[in-house]
């Protein structure tokens, strides 16, 4: 243990995580995080006397409404969102295909949607795809690799055929952190929507979605939210979108998102507010998780887990800058700019990953050349990422 760890106002939460006792060194959070133990016991208690005592029943007395209900818990504890506008459905990529295909019936006539070249493969790869679809064409935003999606860039990209500009709030392989409220103001100042992915910030960054004026965003909930694999993702539609003339729909018109889905009607009729962004059942068991991180999120607050992903990413860069000074720092080095996690080049990573692994430390590689840390509040010790940093020091000279 370092003094860091000794002094840490969080450190105790480790221990709240499976795993934390081992000598295993886990700096992938932002791919998959730990399970609380919490869930543990939860799953069972769920297993024997909600769905196995509840039955069919459970339906009408909880599950109905989970989506509805967890997904104002993030909305409250994460996003600064406030209620109604938040639900959990399908996956990250099914939700931001609903979600851009209900962006752009919004802006009829506008022709681009505006998505960034350094964004996540699936979300230019869905965009690609509506664009097809819906007849429209992709302008790509170059990315400044040492400022991220800058103002001046999305500001040359958008115009007045933009229908729809795709962000990453912190970027998933620089962990560049947009500046939400400006880039959205340069969207609306063209008459655009954004749609803002999260993915990588909700439960390590927070956010003010409403007070941003963001229109829509989605996000994963197994990485820094600790849904477990596979856990569903979440969609964010403002207020004013669900309500007025033109209310947003999306494509997947399923019964579980229609007004009144055991009127069994011959047709579809969106469900008022947010529940219309839902298709098919919703995930319950995937949920079960994502709640017990949530009371967790909520006891701790977003302000302090922010200041502790901080302090990580902070003595990890301080500690390869001493270690490590043939790499390269490929994230911000201002806390100010940074998400929670640190990229580190060296043209040997590819090879250090899979030799880090081989010795129980986890961290993840991306191209090009990269080491990503991704580095969980509540579940990574400070003296974790020193026992990391020091074995991809060990790596390396081994590789050399
Ligand atoms: C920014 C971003 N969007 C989306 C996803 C994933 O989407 P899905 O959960 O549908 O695989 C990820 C990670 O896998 C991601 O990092
Ligand atoms: N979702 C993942 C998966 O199913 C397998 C391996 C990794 C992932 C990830 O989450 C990758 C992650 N979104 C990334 O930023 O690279």
């Amino acid at each position: 243990m370092t003094d860091l760890d000794t002094h840490d106002p969080l450190g105790s939460y480790r221990d709240r995580f499976v795993g934390t006792d081992s000598d295993l060194v886990y700096l992938d959070g932002n791919s998959l995080g730990r399970p609380l133990r919490a869930t543990g016991e939860r799953l069972r208690t769920f297993v024997e006397q909600e769905w196995g005592a509840r039955l069919i029943r459970g339906w009408d007395e909880s599950w109905f409404l989970l989506p509805e209900v967890v997904g104002d818990e993030i909305g409250r504890v994460c996003l600064g969102a406030a209620p109604g506008q938040t639900v959990v459905g399908d996956s990250t990529t099914v939700l931001l295909y609903k979600a851009m295909r209900a962006a752009v019936a919004l802006r009829p006539g506008r022709t681009e949607i505006v998505v960034d070249r350094d964004n996540f493969p699936t979300d230019r790869y869905v965009a690609d795809g509506v664009a097809r679809e819906c007849g429209l064409t992709l302008r790509w935003v170059d990315v400044d690799t040492s400022a991220g999606v800058t103002a001046e860039l999305l500001a040359e990209a958008v115009g007045e055929q933009t229908a729809l500009v795709v962000l990453s709030h912190v970027a998933y392989r620089s962990a560049w952190l947009a500046d939400v409220p400006a880039l959205t103001r340069i969207a609306h100042d063209a008459g655009a929507l954004v749609l803002w992915d999260l993915s990588h910030s909700v439960g390590s960054v927070p956010t003010q979605l409403d007070a941003w004026e963001v229109d829509l965003a989605v996000g994963c909930t197994y990485k820094y939210l600790n849904g477990g694999p596979g856990a569903p993702a979440f969609v964010y539609v403002a207020e004013r979108h669900l309500t007025g003339d033109v209310p947003l729909t999306q494509p997947v018109q399923g019964w579980m998102g229609a007004l009144d889905p055991f009127l069994m009607g011959p047709s579809y009729a969106p469900a008022a507010g947010i529940r219309r962004m839902l298709s098919g059942t919703p995930p319950v068991v995937g949920m079960l998780a994502l709640q017990d991180m949530l009371a967790l999120l909520d006891e701790v607050g977003m302000d302090a887990v922010r200041a502790k992903s901080v302090g990580l990413t902070e003595h990890a860069i301080t500690v390869a800058a001493e270690l490590l000074p043939d790499t390269v720092l490929a994230s911000p080095r201002e806390a100010a700019w940074r998400g929670g996690h640190v990229t580190l080049n060296h043209p040997l990573m590819r090879e250090a990953t899979a030799a880090l692994w081989r010795r129980d430390v986890i961290p993840d590689y991306r191209d090009p050349d990269g080491l990503r840390l991704g580095l969980s509040p509540l579940s990574t010790s400070y003296d974790e990422v020193e026992r990391g940093l020091q074995a991809v020091r060990e790596v390396l000279d081994a590789l050399a």
